[in-house]
C-alpha cells in the first residue's frame, strides 16, 4: 500500500504535531499542540479532521496534557484524566472515534497502576496503539474494498476519507491507493463537498499526489455524472455507523445514496469497526453536529455571498438509510444486508 502523508504524529520529544488541514492544498503547515485547549480548538476548527484522525489526536492530546503535570497519587491522575476526557469529548459529537479513543484510554487509566508515572506511560502506549492499529485497519479496508471495484471503474466519492483523515491510507480512498499500486486505472469524480470543500481541497489533492485520475465536480453535478454512465460505484467514509447500518457521514452523503439507488449504482461505505457504534440502534440515535452559518456565507469568499442577516442551517453530517447502502467494508471484510444481524456478528469477529 503506498504510504500517504501522516496528519497526526507524536514526536520523540512527546509533542503532538498535526498537519493543519484547513490550509491544504495551498500550504503544508504542521502545528504543535501543547495543551488540551490546543487540541480541542484544532478539532473544532477541522485543522485535524476525519473520524479516525480525530480519535488519534484526542488520544495523543490527552497524553500530552497529562504529561504537563505531577501527581500526588494515582487517584489524582485519574481525576485529571477524567477532566481531560470530558473536555476533549466535547469538541465534536458525531464521529464516534473521538469518544471511542478516549474510552480506550479510560480503560487503561482505571487499571491498578503502581503510581501515576506508570499510568502515564500506559496512556502513551495505548494512544500509540490506536494510531498503529488504525493504519493496519485502513490497509485491510483497502484490500477488501478493492475486490468490489473493477479496473477502469468510474468512482464517485464525497468529502475526504483519505490518508490525512486517518492514521494512514484512508478508508474510502484506501482501495484507490492500493488499486493504483496494483495497476488499476480508476477515474475518480470527487465532490467538492460544500461548505468546507474537503473534496476539492483534500481528496483532489491526495489523489493527484498519488497520480490517480481525479475530476473535481460541484456537489450538484453528482446526478449528471451518474446519469451519463460515468460512475460505476460510489464509495464514501463514515463517522458513525448504527447497529442497523444507518450511517452518518459528511452532509450530502445521503443524497448521493438516493441518487445512486435511482441510477442502479452500488453505494459502498468504508467503515473501520471503531466507527461502528452498536449503542446507536438506528441513525436517529446519532447526534448531528451543527456548525456556524458563516461556513456557508463567508468561507472562501472575499465578501459574504448572502444578504446580511439571512438565516442559515449548517448540519455537518447526514444519515444514509441502511436500505440505500450496498455494502459496508470494514477491516474484517464486507458486510451486506441484513445489516442488524450481520453487524452484530461482524463486530465480534475481531
Ligand atoms: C475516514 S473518516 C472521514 C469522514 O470524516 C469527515 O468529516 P469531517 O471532515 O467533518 O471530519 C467526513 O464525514 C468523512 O467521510
Amino acid at each position: 500500500m503506498p504510504a500517504t502523508i501522516e496528519s497526526v504524529k507524536l514526536t520523540e520529544e512527546n509533542t503532538l504535531v498535526i498537519l493543519d488541514q484547513t490550509l491544504l492544498p495551498n500550504e503544508l503547515v504542521y502545528r504543535t499542540l501543547r495543551t488540551k485547549e490546543d487540541v480541542w480548538q484544532a478539532i473544532v476548527a477541522l485543522q485535524v479532521r476525519g473520524a479516525p484522525a480525530i480519535g488519534i489526536a484526542a488520544a495523543y492530546g490527552a497524553y500530552v496534557e497529562l504529561a504537563r503535570y505531577s501527581y500526588d497519587s494515582i487517584s489524582d491522575f485519574r481525576q485529571t484524566f477524567a477532566t481531560i476526557k470530558d473536555y476533549l469529548a466535547s469538541s465534536r459529537p458525531t464521529a464516534v472515534n473521538l469518544a471511542w479513543a478516549l474510552e480506550r484510554l479510560e480503560k487503561v487509566v482505571s487499571q491498578p497502576w503502581n503510581g501515576a508515572e506508570a499510568a502515564l506511560q500506559a496512556v502513551r502506549g495505548e494512544a500509540e496503539a490506536i494510531r498503529t492499529e488504525d493504519a493496519c485497519v485502513c490497509e485491510a479496508i483497502g484490500r477488501h474494498a478493492l475486490t468490489l471495484l473493477n479496473n477502469q471503474a468510474g468512482i464517485l466519492t464525497h468529502c475526504n476519507a483519505g490518508g490525512i483523515a486517518t492514521a494512514k491510507y484512508g478508508t474510502a480512498l484506501a482501495p484507490l491507493f492500493l488499486g493504483k499500486e496494483q495497476g488499476y486505472d480508476f477515474h475518480v469524480y470527487a465532490d467538492e463537498t460544500r461548505p468546507l470543500l474537503q473534496g476539492a481541497r483534500l481528496t483532489a489533492w491526495e489523489l493527484q499526489q498519488a497520480q490517480i485520475d481525479v475530476t473535481l465536480i460541484c456537489d450538484n453535478m453528482a446526478s449528471i455524472v451518474m446519469q451519463q454512465g460515468k460512475v460505476d460505484a460510489v464509495i464514501v467514509g463514515c463517522d458513525r455507523v448504527a447497529a442497523n447500518g444507518d450511517t452518518a457521514n459528511k452532509i450530502g452523503t445521503s443524497g448521493l445514496a438516493i441518487l445512486a439507488n435511482y441510477y442502479g449504482i452500488p453505494f459502498y461505505v468504508c467503515a473501520p469497526t471503531s466507527t461502528i457504534d452498536v449503542t446507536c440502534q438506528t441513525g436517529a440515535d446519532i447526534e448531528i453536529e451543527e456548525r456556524a452559518g458563516s461556513e456557508i456565507t463567508e468561507a472562501w469568499y472575499e465578501k459574504p455571498m448572502a444578504p446580511a442577516g439571512v438565516k442559515t442551517y449548517n448540519p455537518a453530517f447526514d444519515v444514509t438509510d441502511h436500505t440505500l447502502i450496498s455494502a459496508i467494508i470494514t477491516e474484517h471484510g464486507i458486510i451486506r444486508p441484513a445489516y442488524k444481524e450481520a453487524i452484530a456478528a461482524h463486530v465480534h469477529v475481531g
